[in-house]
């Protein structure tokens, strides 16, 4: 383990949607050499066309994966048994797990002699706007751990919490990006009805969103209050909201990221 992400060689099991918005901008800000990175996926058609894609070292044989000093481990939590039935025995290693739910309990169990880490990353972390999620196991070494938070922290945020607070993390953080993205349609719907043409209507909504969040934060604003500043009596936002509250959308939401996390805790 050396004192940069650059120094190290990395494998990747399950290259897909999540390992590539980390790998991708760690790539791009030279944190990781595309040259250490020996990925591994399911098919090989998907191989060739991700290797070509973004030029690295995707193949479908486990061991080139296992054979790297750290490994990221980013299949879906139903392909963990069939990923961990690949590894070759006797590691010794760090293996940093992204899949939902599955615990630091488990993978040790799956993975003996791995050293483990959990970390829960969401999909923003693509435009270096992530957050993450950790918890170690106690064996992880004191560099270790720093380099693993050093990694995630270049792709955004990093918290480090009690294990049993992941779920919860994960359908905020993880699952949230969907749900967001559900509202940004509906909201855009809404003006595409209201008479706006959809390439604007998409636009005004990312930068609504994105106006709204820096508002909050900036000014360290309770929700709540945004809420109020935007409603005149008898006036348009409260027009609005009437709708919102009549269809539930509040406890909708709040059940949303609960059914999340209830999820997360089933995969383990
Ligand atoms: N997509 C997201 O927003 C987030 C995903 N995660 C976790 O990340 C993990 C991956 O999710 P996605 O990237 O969305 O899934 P994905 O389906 O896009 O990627 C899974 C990858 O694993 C490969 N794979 C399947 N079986 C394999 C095996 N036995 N050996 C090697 N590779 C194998 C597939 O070919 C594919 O490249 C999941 O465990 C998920 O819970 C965590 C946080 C957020
Ligand atoms: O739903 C999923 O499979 C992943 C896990 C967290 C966010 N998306």
């Amino acid at each position: 383990m050396t004192g940069s992400a650059s120094g190290s060689r990395l494998g990747v099991v399950g290259l897909g949607r999540m390992a590539l918005a980390l790998l991708l901008p760690l790539i791009e800000a030279g944190l990781v050499p595309s040259a250490g990175v020996s990925a591994v996926v399911a098919s090989r058609a998907s191989a060739e066309r991700l290797a070509q894609a973004h030029g690295l070292q995707v193949g479908t044989d486990p061991a080139t994966a296992w054979a790297a000093p750290v490994v990221l481990l980013a299949v879906k939590p139903q392909q963990l048994e069939a990923a961990a039935a690949a590894a070759p025995a006797g590691g010794s290693g760090l293996l940093i797990s992204v899949l939902a739910g599955v615990t630091l309990e488990r993978l040790q169990g799956l993975f003996p002699g791995w050293r483990c880490v959990r970390a829960v990353p969401n999909t923003p972390s693509l435009v270096r706007c992530g957050l993450t999620g950790l918890a170690l196991a106690p064996d992880v070494r004191t560099e270790e751990g720093a380099w693993v938070r050093r990694l995630f922290d270049q792709v955004g945020e990093v918290h480090e919490l009690p294990e049993t607070q992941l779920d919860a993390f994960l359908a905020l953080t993880s699952s949230g990006p969907g749900f967001v993205a559900l509202l940004a349609e509906a909201l855009a719907d809404g003006a595409v009805a209201a008479g706006l043409p959809r390439q604007l209507a998409h636009h005004l909504t990312h930068r609504t969103l994105a106006g709204t969040a820096a508002l909050l934060e900036a000014k360290a604003l309770h929700p709540g209050q945004l809420k109020d500043m935007v409603s005149s009596p008898a006036g348009t936002t409260m027009a609005g909201l009437r709708q919102l509250e009549r269809a539930g959308v509040r406890s909708a939401l709040i059940e949303a990221v609960v059914a999340a996390a209830e999820r997360s805790r089933e995969l383990a």
